[in-house]
């Protein structure tokens, strides 16, 4: 993620617009979002205490942003939200993996613990503002083109409809998103301000 942060920082000082933003940086991006598949894994096998749930949401999400929207829908790779998301996970993540790699030598400065538990009270809803108004923005190419998407009569007598299932997606953050934002807000209670909080998991 570090990597992708100079990258996209060296790309705007050179251009001084996102446009191009993407294309320049979507090789390294599609690596590093499509390994934290291992995410998941590591809750599921358990050598990390975090919620399967949590992690399966956020890890999916992007990944579905990534490979199902961004790489997929070309015409949008230029939209101010790609940028917007971009910049909002690649800091979160910087201050994520910093945060576990001080922890585990057991030398943790207090800014990067801070930074972990303060940082998403902003960037989360910018992030999933910039993944929102993305999705948005693929609806109309998605609609005029039909991608994805099985029409009858098939063979195996079954439809889907891209177009919809991205509405559905883009309503699914209603309910979803609160639950990881209030769980982010008890974690930082709870590493912060050592408050303890019952929270009904996976
Ligand atoms: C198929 C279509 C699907 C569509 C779904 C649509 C619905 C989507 C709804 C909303 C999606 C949100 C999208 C998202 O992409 C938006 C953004 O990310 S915007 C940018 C801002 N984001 C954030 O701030 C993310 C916040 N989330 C997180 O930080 C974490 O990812 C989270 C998984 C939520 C877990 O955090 P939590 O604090 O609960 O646990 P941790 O894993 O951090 O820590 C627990 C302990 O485990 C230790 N640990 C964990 N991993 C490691 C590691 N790799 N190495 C070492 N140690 C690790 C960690 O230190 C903790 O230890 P201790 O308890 O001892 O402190």
């Amino acid at each position: 993620w570090l990597v992708l942060a100079v990258a996209m920082a060296r790309f705007y000082m050179e251009k001084g617009t996102h446009k191009g933003l993407y294309k320049s940086i979507q090789k390294t991006l599609k690596f590093f979002q499509t390994f934290a598949l291992l995410e998941i894994v590591h809750c599921l096998i358990g050598i990390v205490p975090t919620s399967v749930l949590v992690t399966g949401v956020q890890v999916s999400s992007r990944i579905f942003m990534v490979w199902l929207i961004t790489h997929s829908i070309k015409p949008i790779q230029n939209e101010e939200s790609v940028a917007l998301f971009l910049v909002s996970w690649t800091v979160t993540e910087i201050t994520r993996y910093s945060f576990y790699t001080f922890s585990l030598l057991d030398h943790l400065p207090y800014f990067i613990k801070w930074a972990r538990y303060n940082f998403f009270i902003i960037l989360y809803p910018v992030g999933v503002a910039g993944e929102l108004l993305t999705i948005y923005a693929a609806l109309p190419y998605v609609k005029k083109s039909g991608m994805f998407s099985v029409r009858l009569p098939n063979k195996y007598n079954v439809s889907f409809d891209y177009y919809y299932f991205l509405l559905i997606t883009m309503a699914s953050y209603i309910p979803l998103f609160p639950q990881l934002y209030f769980h982010m807000l008890r974690q930082r209670r709870k590493v912060l301000y050592g408050e303890v909080t019952v929270e009904k998991d996976d």
